[in-house]
């Protein structure tokens, strides 16, 4: 995180810190002399004025301190965040699990801010709380030798306890924050459920997965506070003895009597900055966790590639005996090999969870394969950059995703610098022109959170003009027109496939129309293809994919048979 840091700005921070430590430590030091001449060695004017500049000159040098503080942590928000967003948009998708997901938005929306803001408010006085009282024991060993090495003894003893003390809290501290983390994501579940919740009848937090959060939160509070107390407990009174100590041996030095008061003072303020470091341990400890949580972001993998151009001469996709799982031990493609070539379709046809939509994330390497490879125009998908691999491919999946933006900014995002009269044939293309026609703000309409103003087969069709303003050379669509009626499905189908002699498209289909205009069939069952070939070849083998056409024209009342 450091490195992150201007070298000279952070040697700048430290140097103004040093300074400001080595002033308090003189300032308080002062008081020896200063108190011995109040109480009747004299000279109190001189030494009430060097207390009063040094007071002075240590608040100048605190101000400054506290302006390279804030303007660090202002530069590591900043670097942050460039770093942080560059590596999301470069992990591959596997890697971010629901966990994962809240801890990287927890890090964007929260760390640096507490970062920048930490710097200033806490590692200052932390980083002065630890220089002061050793720089404070070396002064003393000059006044009075045997106070000093009992201070400079004084300086572990005390940092151990509190480091114990730390120590013992840490791992109800992680448990704490990951039972807060847990509560908040449910309560943030249970305020987008609510539909669903009481479509089913369910009210109340009872025995539900938020109630179980917020008690499973509760405990940690609790077992926070239980483990904090031995910590408190044993600082206390490390820091009596120590004082004690002091008062010892500074009534035993070689000194006249308001000599040795003079000490006592200096060695109750010597204490005073473990106080400060005891109360600070609850945020420094808080700091670490969220470092920790930075840290594991930015070693996050990313996905790299060598630079591969695309060959439009080579097949468009190519899988070689693919074996992927989502968790080890359980494999969701088993072996999968097929060959997509530009100007075709191919349609996977299949069961639900046979492996269909996990096929098509591993073409656009949203996940990484556990053995064989996917190939795209030639290459592996590794060879290329993430961006370069993008551009080959104009996706619509199941989950169609818009921000809250207007419509047209959400076509766009197929192609952003696509002129309007792109973005306007891509939306006619996809049926979308009817849509922006009947919206009051027709293309400026904002889509809500997520397009939440707008109907599932309407998202789908800003989801299918975005692929196709792309006008990428492969086509991935998963159900892209389940939520259309037939006559848009229709008019989309041939959009899609009016860039036919150019495109190669993979299609997850359902739709009996959708699968006999394909020109290869993949049947896929338990990660396996079990069935290729043309509507034909595939209904004439009266296997697994003849059952299942059938069935779906059965239950469609349709009548066509591909192979008659
Ligand atoms: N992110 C994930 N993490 C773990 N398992 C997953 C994940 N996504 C899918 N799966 C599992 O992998 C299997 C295949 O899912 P996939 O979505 O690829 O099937 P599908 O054939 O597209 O199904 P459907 O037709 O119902 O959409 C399922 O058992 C599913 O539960």
């Amino acid at each position: 995180m450091i490195s992150l840091i201007d070298r000279r700005a952070l040697a700048r921070y430290l140097g103004l810190l040093t300074a400001s430590a080595v002033i308090r430590a003189a300032a308080l030091l002062s008081l020896f002399p200063l108190l011995s001449a109040i109480f009747g060695d004299g000279g109190t004017l001189t030494w009430t004025a060097v207390f009063a500049v040094l007071v002075a000159v240590g608040w100048l040098v605190d101000h400054r301190v506290a302006g390279a503080g804030f303007s660090i942590g202002f530069e590591l928000l900043n670097v942050l965040e460039g770093r942080l967003l560059d590596r999301l948009q470069r992990i591959p998708l596997g890697w971010l699990t629901t966990d994962r997901r809240a801890e990287a938005r927890r890090a964007l929306t929260s760390a640096g801010r507490e970062l920048c803001s930490s710097i200033a408010w806490l590692v200052t006085p932390a980083i002065n709380a630890l220089l002061t009282p050793a720089l404070i024991g070396l002064g003393l060993l000059l006044i009075a030798p045997r106070l000093g090495l009992v201070a400079l003894a004084a300086v572990p003893l005390l940092l151990g306890t509190l480091w114990a003390g730390m120590r013992c809290v840490r791992a109800s501290d992680a448990s704490y924050a990951a039972a807060s983390q847990e509560a908040a994501e449910r309560v943030i579940e249970l305020a987008q459920a609510q539909a669903a919740l009481r479509a089913a009848g369910r009210a109340g937090t009872d025995g539900t997965a938020v109630g179980r959060a917020l008690a499973g939160q509760r405990a940690a509070v609790l077992r926070l506070v239980g483990w904090g107390v031995p910590g408190q407990i044993l600082f206390g009174l490390t820091a009596q003895v120590a004082l004690l100590a002091l008062a010892v041996a500074a009534v035993l030095a070689d000194v006249t009597g308001a000599q040795a008061v003079a000490l006592v003072v200096v060695a109750v303020r010597f204490v005073e900055p473990f106080t400060t470091l005891a109360e600070l341990s609850p945020a420094l400890q808080n700091l670490r966790g969220t470092v920790g949580r930075v840290r594991e972001l930015l070693a996050a993998p990313v996905l790299a590639g060598n630079g591969a151009a695309p060959d439009l001469a080579e097949p468009a996709i190519e899988l070689r005996d693919v074996r992927f799982g989502y968790e080890s031990g359980r494999t969701t493609v088993d072996g999968v090999s097929f060959t997509v070539r530009r100007g075709t379709t191919t349609a996977i046809v299949g069961p639900s969870g046979a492996g269909k939509s996990t096929l098509l994330a591993l073409i656009a390497r949203f996940h990484e394969t556990d053995s064989g490879s996917v190939r795209v125009l030639g290459h592996d998908v590794r060879d290329y950059d993430p961006a370069d691999l993008m551009r080959q491919l104009g996706i619509v999946f199941q989950n169609v995703y818009l921000f809250e933006a207007s419509l047209r900014d959400n076509v766009r995002l197929g192609a952003p610098h696509a002129a309007d009269e792109q973005v306007e044939a891509a939306a006619a293309a996809a049926q979308l022109d009817e849509v922006v026609g009947r919206l009051p703000d027709g293309w400026d309409t904002r889509v809500g959170e997520r397009g939440a103003t707008l109907s599932g087969g309407e998202r789908q069709r800003v989801s299918i003009a975005r692929a196709l303003l792309k006008q990428a050379p492969i086509l991935l669509l998963d159900e892209a027109t389940a939520a259309l009626d037939n006559a848009n499905e229709r008019a989309v189908v041939r959009a899609l496939e009016a860039g036919g002699h150019e495109r190669a498209t993979l299609i997850v289909a359902h739709r009996l129309s959708t699968i006999a205009r394909a020109d290869q069939i993949l049947f896929l069952d338990g990660g396996k293809v079990t069935e290729a070939g043309t509507l034909d070849e595939l209904l004439a083998a009266g296997g697994g994919f003849a059952a299942y056409w059938r069935q779906r024209e059965q239950a469609a009342g349709w009548t066509l048979t591909g192979a008659s």
